[in-house]
């Protein structure tokens, strides 16, 4: 027989055989979703076509998708998968809640080679334990001692904002991420990489490529079996190799450091102890933290390390860059938000370093920040896997499933965010969580940002600072953002101001 005719045969058994496995996977789980609507699956795709556009029009389909089929609709991210995304607040409660439901789902598996079982990727009570141990570490005492951090990095900033100061338009966006770079690795590691100054550190390429690769995996409609033969997958090799041996030294580093002399738990104490030019970091903290007696082994420490270091940059810069959009454009709130630093700081206006206590008093400053992670939240969706079956208004939704929460679309719902697309810092005064789930920039119930305070105290010392120095005003020409929804949500086009020197 020719070896065409043996070819032709076996394509026919295997669509026969694809085929089998579909209708009897469909079959199996007819008896879930039944009664949920959503877009209409074309076989081998299911909904992925109209996402080909990529990261910027993700969302737009989304909402499509919400405004036509409802507050809970069924998905199919390939020709045998399903997703739930949820809009729903009785939904989204049930989950956050749920003390059951924390698996996340299995697109943050991308993320493992370098996050391995860190915090955010982990599950079951390997979670469990590292979160108990580890959430010390963000007390508000702790964090305090983080403000210099945050202040001394910030004058790199505005040093480097300086040099903006008249030009039509900047784009900000770019110099924040370094900046949020610079304050992270010093706070995580306690190392100064000035990546304001030096961002092609191998480091930090680094980094950065790592974050582009997890985007890329989780739009990428290659199945990732196929992984191994894209270019990606040595570029990821590369990558990892460079900020795994960069972690490891410096937690190596420490080690040694700690072995020469006890850790003092005065941190102020231990500065002097061990005549350290570096401020204490949360792997310091992490040295000394304890799981079932035992330390935290070098694997842990650096799967902790790098959670951090991906968590805790680029959600901490889009953001401050979208607030900083919003005080150029909206110039009633930024006149607002510069008279309460005037009522705090007084004629130390620009070279303040503010205390805990004075980042606290910046109510109005909040209410913007607040504002600006309703329209524009740092992480646009998450997903969670359900880890057994949920039976809900009348509908079995099956163990296993992939649920999508989207605090983009959520937090723009008019029933409980009057007129959502302006921006209106106001709305928080008497905003009085009579939905607690509809506002969850920072997610929430057990899997919530273990950040978040950290991020808060951040973001209030930054636009406080840039704010004192600065005054915004739109770039020209005018700058529309094109909204980008990667792990992150960005503007695709970046975000361009125009700055001032501050002259009162
Ligand atoms: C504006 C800034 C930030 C925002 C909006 C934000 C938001 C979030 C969200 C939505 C999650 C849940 C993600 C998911 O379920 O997939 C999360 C988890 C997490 N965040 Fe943040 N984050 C911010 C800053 C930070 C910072 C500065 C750090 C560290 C210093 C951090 C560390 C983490 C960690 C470790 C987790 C995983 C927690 C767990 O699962 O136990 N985040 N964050």
């Amino acid at each position: 027989m020719p070896i065409i005719l043996y070819i032709l045969i076996s394509i026919f058994v295997l669509f026969f055989v694809l085929l089998f496995v579909y209708t009897r996977i469909v079959k199996s789980t007819s008896k879930y979703m039944r009664n949920l609507s959503g877009p209409k699956p074309i076989f081998p795709f299911g909904n992925t076509l109209e996402l080909i556009g990529g990261s910027t029009v993700t969302l737009n389909v989304i909402m499509k998708y919400l405004n036509i089929h409802g507050d809970i609709i069924l998905t199919h991210p390939g020709p045998l998968a399903w997703a739930v995304v949820s809009v729903d607040h009785d939904f989204n409660e049930l989950l956050f809640s749920s003390s059951t439901h924390i698996e996340k789902s299995v697109q943050y598996e991308f993320m493992n080679n370098w996050l391995g079982l860190g915090l955010l990727t982990s599950k079951g009570s390997h979670w469990r334990k590292h979160r108990k141990a580890i959430t010390p570490a963000f007390h508000f005492s702790i964090l305090k001692d983080f403000i210099a951090v945050f202040d001394s990095n910030g004058t790199n900033l505005i040093k480097r904002l300086k040099g903006e100061v008249g030009k039509d338009s900047t784009e900000i966006s770019k110099v924040v991420s370094l900046y949020a770079l610079d304050v992270i690795c010093e706070a995580t590691m306690g190392v100064r990489v000035n990546a304001l100054e030096q961002e092609n550190s191998e480091y930090i390429k680094s980094v950065k490529a790592l974050c582009s690769i997890i985007v890329d995996r989780i739009f990428s409609p290659l199945h990732p079996l196929l992984y191994p033969i894209t270019w990606n997958y040595y570029k990821e090799k590369r990558a990892l190799k460079v900020v795994h041996a960069y972690v490891e030294d410096v937690i190596s580093q420490r080690i040694e450091e700690k072995s020469k002399k006890n850790l003092n738990k005065d941190r102020h104490k231990m500065e002097e102890d061990f005549g350290l030019k570096r401020r204490l970091a949360f792997l310091d903290l992490l040295l000394e933290t304890t799981i079932d007696g035992q330390l935290l082994s070098k694997r842990d420490l650096r799967d902790e390390v790098n959670t951090f270091m991906f968590e805790g940059h680029d959600t901490t810069s889009t953001a401050i860059s979208f607030c900083l959009l919003m005080l150029a454009t909206h110039p009633e709130a930024q006149e607002k938000v510069i008279k309460e630093q005037i009522d705090i700081f007084g004629s130390n206006l620009k070279t303040a370093s503010p205390t805990y206590n004075e980042l606290n008093e910046m109510k109005y400053l909040d209410l913007v920040i607040k504002e600006t992670l309703r329209l524009f939240p740092s992480v646009p969706f998450f997903g969670r896997k359900l880890s057994n079956d949920i039976e809900f208004k009348g509908n079995l939704y099956p163990k296993g499933l992939t649920v999508m929460i989207i605090p983009y679309a959520f937090q723009r719902n008019p029933n409980i965010f009057p007129n959502p697309e302006e921006f209106i810092p106001e709305r928080f005064q008497d905003y009085n969580n009579k939905f607690p789930y509809a506002y969850t920039p920072f997610s929430a119930g057990p899997r919530n940002c273990i950040g978040q305070k950290f991020a808060m105290l951040e973001m209030l010392s930054t636009v406080s600072k840039v704010i004192r120095n600065f005054k915004l005003a739109p770039s020209k020409p005018e700058h529309k953002i094109k909204i980008a929804a990667e792990t992150i949500l960005i503007s695709a086009n970046g975000v361009r101001i125009s700055l001032e020197n501050r002259e009162c």
